[in-house]
Protein backbone atom coordinates (compact mmCIF):
# COMPACT_ATOMS: atom_id res chain seq x y z
CA UNK A 1 0.00 0.00 0.00
CA UNK A 2 1.26 3.52 -0.86
CA UNK A 3 1.43 5.24 2.46
CA UNK A 4 2.00 9.19 3.21
CA UNK A 5 2.43 10.05 6.68
CA UNK A 6 1.89 13.59 7.33
CA UNK A 7 3.38 14.85 10.26
CA UNK A 8 6.39 12.60 11.22
CA UNK A 9 7.09 13.07 14.90
CA UNK A 10 6.98 10.99 17.45
CA UNK A 11 3.81 8.42 16.45
CA UNK A 12 4.16 9.17 13.27
CA UNK A 13 7.13 7.90 12.71
CA UNK A 14 6.12 4.85 14.81
CA UNK A 15 3.20 4.09 12.57
CA UNK A 16 5.92 4.80 9.57
CA UNK A 17 8.58 2.62 10.59
CA UNK A 18 6.17 -0.38 11.05
CA UNK A 19 4.47 -0.09 8.29
CA UNK A 20 8.31 -0.03 6.00
CA UNK A 21 9.28 -3.49 8.05
CA UNK A 22 6.75 -5.09 6.74
CA UNK A 23 7.42 -3.82 3.02
CA UNK A 24 4.78 -1.19 2.72
CA UNK A 25 5.88 2.19 0.41
CA UNK A 26 5.83 4.50 3.15
CA UNK A 27 6.86 7.94 2.78
CA UNK A 28 7.37 10.52 5.92
CA UNK A 29 6.57 13.83 5.38
CA UNK A 30 8.12 15.83 8.31
CA UNK A 31 10.93 18.38 9.55
CA UNK A 32 14.16 18.93 7.81
CA UNK A 33 16.29 17.96 10.31
CA UNK A 34 14.29 14.37 11.19
CA UNK A 35 13.95 13.86 7.13
CA UNK A 36 18.20 14.78 6.62
CA UNK A 37 18.47 11.90 9.49
CA UNK A 38 16.45 9.39 8.26
CA UNK A 39 17.95 9.94 4.59
CA UNK A 40 21.21 9.95 5.96
CA UNK A 41 21.01 6.70 8.84
CA UNK A 42 17.68 5.71 8.43
CA UNK A 43 14.99 5.91 10.70
CA UNK A 44 15.78 3.70 14.26
CA UNK A 45 13.04 2.11 16.57
CA UNK A 46 13.96 1.67 20.07
CA UNK A 47 12.17 0.40 23.15
CA UNK A 48 9.56 -1.72 22.86
CA UNK A 49 11.30 -3.20 19.78
CA UNK A 50 14.55 -2.15 18.32
CA UNK A 51 14.92 -1.53 14.55
CA UNK A 52 16.49 0.30 11.85
CA UNK A 53 14.09 1.14 8.54
CA UNK A 54 14.75 3.16 5.06
CA UNK A 55 11.61 4.98 4.59
CA UNK A 56 11.32 7.68 1.94
CA UNK A 57 11.70 11.06 3.92
CA UNK A 58 10.36 14.72 2.72
CA UNK A 59 9.92 17.83 3.77
CA UNK A 60 6.93 18.51 1.65
CA UNK A 61 3.97 16.24 0.22
CA UNK A 62 5.14 13.98 -3.23
CA UNK A 63 2.04 15.21 -5.68
CA UNK A 64 1.28 11.72 -6.24
CA UNK A 65 -1.70 10.60 -4.56
CA UNK A 66 -1.05 7.62 -1.59
CA UNK A 67 -3.67 4.83 -0.97
CA UNK A 68 -3.57 6.55 2.64
CA UNK A 69 -2.45 9.50 4.67
CA UNK A 70 -2.07 9.15 7.80
CA UNK A 71 -2.48 12.51 9.69
CA UNK A 72 0.04 12.59 13.25
CA UNK A 73 0.34 16.25 13.10
CA UNK A 74 -0.44 17.59 16.50
CA UNK A 75 -4.24 18.54 16.11
CA UNK A 76 -3.28 22.47 15.89
CA UNK A 77 -1.41 21.59 12.56
CA UNK A 78 -3.92 19.34 11.03
CA UNK A 79 -5.75 22.59 8.72
CA UNK A 80 -2.62 23.66 7.81
CA UNK A 81 -1.17 20.59 7.05
CA UNK A 82 -3.80 19.39 5.00
CA UNK A 83 -3.66 22.13 3.03
CA UNK A 84 -0.52 21.56 2.29
CA UNK A 85 -0.99 18.08 0.84
CA UNK A 86 -4.48 18.73 -0.61
CA UNK A 87 -2.87 18.29 -3.91
CA UNK A 88 -2.24 15.10 -3.30
CA UNK A 89 -5.36 13.98 -2.21
CA UNK A 90 -6.95 11.54 -5.31
CA UNK A 91 -9.83 10.31 -5.80
CA UNK A 92 -8.79 6.87 -3.99
CA UNK A 93 -6.89 8.72 -0.81
CA UNK A 94 -8.49 7.68 2.23
CA UNK A 95 -7.27 9.78 5.14
CA UNK A 96 -6.73 8.09 8.92
CA UNK A 97 -6.10 10.66 12.03
CA UNK A 98 -4.10 8.79 14.70
CA UNK A 99 -4.49 12.16 16.87
CA UNK A 100 -5.64 13.27 19.96
CA UNK A 101 -8.17 15.89 20.59
CA UNK A 102 -11.30 16.51 18.27
CA UNK A 103 -11.93 18.72 14.90
CA UNK A 104 -9.18 16.36 12.93
CA UNK A 105 -11.37 14.00 11.08
CA UNK A 106 -13.65 17.13 10.34
CA UNK A 107 -10.61 19.01 9.17
CA UNK A 108 -9.98 16.22 6.97
CA UNK A 109 -13.78 15.43 5.13
CA UNK A 110 -12.88 18.91 3.65
CA UNK A 111 -10.97 17.72 1.15
CA UNK A 112 -12.64 14.19 0.46
CA UNK A 113 -15.61 11.69 2.00
CA UNK A 114 -12.55 8.75 2.15
CA UNK A 115 -11.92 9.76 6.35
CA UNK A 116 -11.24 6.93 8.90
CA UNK A 117 -10.68 8.01 12.52
CA UNK A 118 -8.53 6.33 15.11
CA UNK A 119 -7.30 6.85 18.40
CA UNK A 120 -3.96 4.81 19.67
CA UNK A 121 -2.39 4.30 23.36
CA UNK A 122 0.68 3.26 21.99
CA UNK A 123 3.10 5.74 23.36
CA UNK A 124 5.83 7.48 21.28
CA UNK A 125 8.58 10.19 21.85
CA UNK A 126 11.54 11.33 19.51
CA UNK A 127 14.86 10.74 20.94
CA UNK A 128 16.54 12.43 19.05
CA UNK A 129 16.17 13.34 14.84
CA UNK A 130 16.13 9.71 12.88
CA UNK A 131 15.61 8.09 16.01
CA UNK A 132 12.15 7.09 17.83
CA UNK A 133 11.14 5.44 21.00
CA UNK A 134 8.76 3.28 21.33
CA UNK A 135 7.57 3.66 24.96
CA UNK A 136 4.84 1.51 25.31
CA UNK A 137 2.84 -0.90 23.27
CA UNK A 138 -1.10 -0.28 23.19
CA UNK A 139 -4.23 -0.64 20.98
CA UNK A 140 -5.37 1.30 17.78
CA UNK A 141 -8.54 1.47 16.83
CA UNK A 142 -10.14 2.71 13.85
CA UNK A 143 -13.69 3.45 11.94
CA UNK A 144 -14.92 4.77 9.35
CA UNK A 145 -15.47 8.54 10.38
CA UNK A 146 -18.22 9.37 12.05
CA UNK A 147 -19.21 5.49 11.70
CA UNK A 148 -19.54 2.54 10.18
CA UNK A 149 -17.27 0.48 8.73
CA UNK A 150 -15.78 -0.63 5.25
CA UNK A 151 -13.57 -3.05 3.04
CA UNK A 152 -10.75 -0.26 3.49
CA UNK A 153 -10.90 -0.32 7.21
CA UNK A 154 -10.92 -3.69 7.57
CA UNK A 155 -8.01 -3.68 5.33
CA UNK A 156 -6.02 -1.67 7.51
CA UNK A 157 -6.40 -3.29 10.43
CA UNK A 158 -5.18 -6.51 8.95
CA UNK A 159 -2.63 -4.62 7.77
CA UNK A 160 -1.64 -2.54 11.39
CA UNK A 161 -2.15 -6.45 12.64
CA UNK A 162 0.76 -7.87 10.39
CA UNK A 163 3.08 -4.52 11.32
CA UNK A 164 3.02 -5.83 15.06
CA UNK A 165 0.27 -3.13 16.33
CA UNK A 166 -2.56 -4.15 18.01
CA UNK A 167 -5.35 -3.01 16.39
CA UNK A 168 -9.41 -3.07 16.14
CA UNK A 169 -12.22 -2.22 14.18
CA UNK A 170 -15.39 0.09 15.52
CA UNK A 171 -18.67 1.09 14.16
CA UNK A 172 -18.95 4.30 16.41
CA UNK A 173 -15.03 6.20 15.72
CA UNK A 174 -16.54 9.33 16.49
CA UNK A 175 -17.74 7.67 20.05
CA UNK A 176 -14.07 6.66 20.64
CA UNK A 177 -12.54 9.97 19.42
CA UNK A 178 -14.84 11.64 22.10
CA UNK A 179 -14.65 9.09 24.84
CA UNK A 180 -10.38 9.74 24.38
CA UNK A 181 -10.79 13.60 24.34
CA UNK A 182 -12.94 13.57 27.51
CA UNK A 183 -10.21 11.27 29.23
CA UNK A 184 -7.84 13.79 28.01
CA UNK A 185 -9.68 16.88 29.08
CA UNK A 186 -9.42 15.89 32.41
CA UNK A 187 -6.08 14.17 32.78
CA UNK A 188 -3.73 16.61 30.70
CA UNK A 189 -4.75 19.78 32.43
CA UNK A 190 -4.92 18.47 36.10
CA UNK A 191 -1.34 17.28 35.88
CA UNK A 192 -0.12 20.29 33.54
CA UNK A 193 -1.21 22.82 36.31
CA UNK A 194 -0.24 20.79 39.25
CA UNK A 195 2.40 19.03 37.39
CA UNK A 196 2.30 15.38 39.00
CA UNK A 197 2.25 12.25 37.22
CA UNK A 198 -0.57 10.45 36.32
CA UNK A 199 -0.79 8.49 38.54
CA UNK A 200 -0.88 11.13 41.38
CA UNK A 201 -4.16 12.08 40.66
CA UNK A 202 -5.94 8.67 40.91
CA UNK A 203 -4.17 8.32 44.41
CA UNK A 204 -5.26 12.12 45.58
CA UNK A 205 -8.83 11.90 46.34
CA UNK A 206 -9.34 15.95 45.33
CA UNK A 207 -7.88 15.62 42.25
CA UNK A 208 -9.57 12.48 41.12
CA UNK A 209 -12.81 13.79 42.29
CA UNK A 210 -12.27 16.86 40.14
CA UNK A 211 -11.42 14.53 36.95
CA UNK A 212 -14.47 12.83 37.52
CA UNK A 213 -16.40 15.70 37.57
CA UNK A 214 -15.04 16.94 34.60
CA UNK A 215 -15.72 13.52 33.05
CA UNK A 216 -19.43 13.65 33.36
CA UNK A 217 -19.25 17.32 32.30
CA UNK A 218 -17.85 16.18 28.79
CA UNK A 219 -20.61 13.02 28.85
CA UNK A 220 -22.87 15.48 29.08
CA UNK A 221 -22.18 17.20 26.15
CA UNK A 222 -21.38 14.42 24.08
CA UNK A 223 -24.98 13.22 25.08
CA UNK A 224 -26.69 16.15 23.92
CA UNK A 225 -24.81 15.86 20.07
CA UNK A 226 -26.08 12.00 20.17
CA UNK A 227 -22.89 10.07 20.94
CA UNK A 228 -22.48 6.86 21.28
CA UNK A 229 -19.66 5.02 23.73
CA UNK A 230 -18.30 1.57 23.68
CA UNK A 231 -16.47 1.87 26.62
CA UNK A 232 -17.74 4.54 28.87
CA UNK A 233 -15.43 7.47 29.59
CA UNK A 234 -15.41 7.20 33.10
CA UNK A 235 -14.14 3.48 32.80
CA UNK A 236 -11.81 4.45 30.13
CA UNK A 237 -10.71 7.54 32.39
CA UNK A 238 -10.18 5.03 35.41
CA UNK A 239 -8.21 2.35 33.23
CA UNK A 240 -5.83 4.84 31.59
CA UNK A 241 -4.85 6.28 34.92
CA UNK A 242 -4.10 3.31 36.38
CA UNK A 243 -1.94 2.19 32.76
CA UNK A 244 -0.47 5.33 32.34
CA UNK A 245 0.85 6.24 36.45
CA UNK A 246 4.27 6.49 35.24
CA UNK A 247 3.91 8.96 32.93
CA UNK A 248 3.61 13.16 32.49
CA UNK A 249 0.84 13.50 30.45
CA UNK A 250 1.95 15.50 27.03
CA UNK A 251 0.58 18.56 27.89
CA UNK A 252 2.66 18.97 30.79
CA UNK A 253 5.62 17.66 28.56
CA UNK A 254 4.94 20.32 25.64
CA UNK A 255 4.81 23.93 28.58
CA UNK A 256 8.11 22.22 29.81
CA UNK A 257 9.13 22.20 26.59
CA UNK A 258 8.04 26.01 26.31
CA UNK A 259 5.46 24.02 23.00
CA UNK A 260 1.90 25.11 22.54
CA UNK A 261 -0.05 22.35 23.96
CA UNK A 262 -3.62 20.63 22.50
CA UNK A 263 -5.55 22.44 24.72
CA UNK A 264 -8.18 24.06 22.03
CA UNK A 265 -8.83 20.39 20.53
CA UNK A 266 -9.33 19.21 23.97
CA UNK A 267 -11.35 21.47 26.34
CA UNK A 268 -11.45 23.79 23.77
CA UNK A 269 -13.69 21.68 21.71
CA UNK A 270 -15.52 20.72 24.55
CA UNK A 271 -16.50 24.24 25.04
CA UNK A 272 -17.34 25.35 21.57
CA UNK A 273 -19.70 22.14 20.70
CA UNK A 274 -21.26 22.91 24.16
CA UNK A 275 -22.11 26.67 23.36
CA UNK A 276 -23.40 25.96 20.05
CA UNK A 277 -25.88 24.08 21.76
CA UNK A 278 -26.41 26.30 24.86
CA UNK A 279 -24.53 24.54 27.23
CA UNK A 280 -22.10 25.53 29.91
CA UNK A 281 -19.23 24.06 30.77
CA UNK A 282 -17.59 25.61 33.70
CA UNK A 283 -14.97 23.11 35.03
CA UNK A 284 -14.26 22.58 30.94
CA UNK A 285 -13.23 26.49 30.60
CA UNK A 286 -11.68 26.75 34.08
CA UNK A 287 -9.35 23.90 32.97
CA UNK A 288 -8.96 25.70 29.42
CA UNK A 289 -7.84 28.84 30.87
CA UNK A 290 -5.22 28.01 33.88
CA UNK A 291 -3.58 25.77 30.38
CA UNK A 292 -3.98 29.06 28.26
CA UNK A 293 -2.12 31.18 31.24
CA UNK A 294 0.56 28.63 31.63
CA UNK A 295 0.94 28.26 27.97
CA UNK A 296 1.60 32.29 28.24
CA UNK A 297 3.63 32.14 30.97
CA UNK A 298 5.96 30.18 28.82
CA UNK A 299 5.99 32.08 26.24
N1 LIG B 1 3.30 10.59 20.96
C1 LIG B 1 2.39 9.74 21.43
O1 LIG B 1 2.73 8.80 22.17
C2 LIG B 1 0.95 9.87 21.05
C3 LIG B 1 0.48 10.97 20.36
N2 LIG B 1 -0.85 11.04 20.03
C4 LIG B 1 -1.36 12.19 19.30
O2 LIG B 1 -0.78 12.17 17.99
C5 LIG B 1 -0.58 13.50 17.51
C6 LIG B 1 0.91 13.71 17.20
O3 LIG B 1 1.63 13.62 18.41
P1 LIG B 1 3.21 13.47 18.48
O4 LIG B 1 3.68 12.53 17.44
O5 LIG B 1 3.54 13.20 19.88
O6 LIG B 1 3.67 14.95 18.09
P2 LIG B 1 5.05 15.43 17.50
O7 LIG B 1 5.14 16.90 17.76
O8 LIG B 1 6.15 14.55 17.97
O9 LIG B 1 4.90 15.17 15.93
C7 LIG B 1 4.16 15.96 15.08
C8 LIG B 1 5.04 16.26 13.87
O10 LIG B 1 4.26 16.88 12.85
C9 LIG B 1 5.16 17.71 12.12
N3 LIG B 1 4.39 18.68 11.33
C10 LIG B 1 3.70 19.77 11.76
N4 LIG B 1 3.15 20.40 10.71
C11 LIG B 1 3.48 19.71 9.60
C12 LIG B 1 3.20 19.87 8.23
N5 LIG B 1 2.51 20.90 7.76
N6 LIG B 1 3.70 18.96 7.37
C13 LIG B 1 4.43 17.93 7.80
N7 LIG B 1 4.74 17.73 9.11
C14 LIG B 1 4.27 18.61 9.99
C15 LIG B 1 6.00 18.35 13.20
O11 LIG B 1 7.22 18.84 12.68
C16 LIG B 1 6.20 17.20 14.17
O12 LIG B 1 7.43 16.54 13.92
C17 LIG B 1 -1.13 14.42 18.62
O13 LIG B 1 -2.47 14.71 18.38
C18 LIG B 1 -1.00 13.56 19.87
O14 LIG B 1 -1.87 13.96 20.90
C19 LIG B 1 -1.74 10.03 20.30
C20 LIG B 1 -1.32 8.93 20.98
C21 LIG B 1 0.04 8.77 21.43
C1 LIG C 1 -3.39 8.94 27.95
C2 LIG C 1 -2.50 10.12 28.25
C3 LIG C 1 -3.12 10.98 29.31
C4 LIG C 1 -1.23 9.49 28.73
O1 LIG C 1 -0.40 10.34 29.39
C5 LIG C 1 -2.32 10.92 27.00
O2 LIG C 1 -2.95 10.66 25.99
C6 LIG C 1 -1.44 12.12 26.93
O3 LIG C 1 -0.51 12.24 27.71
O4 LIG C 1 -1.71 12.96 26.05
Amino acid sequence: MKIYVLGAGSIGSLFGALLTRIGEDVTLIGRKEHVEAINNNGLMVVGVEEFTVYPRAVTETPPEPPDLIILATKSYSSAYALQCAKESIGENTWILSIQNGLGNEDEALKYTKNVLGGITTNGATLERWGVVRWTGKGITIIGNYPKGKGEFAERLVALFKKAGLEAEISESIAGWKWAKAIVNSAINPIGAIMEVKNGDILENDYLLTLAMEVVKEGCQVATQWGIEFDMHPMELLIETLKRTRENYNSMLQDIRRGKMTEIDFINGKIIEYSEEIGLKTPLNFALWSLVKAKESQTK
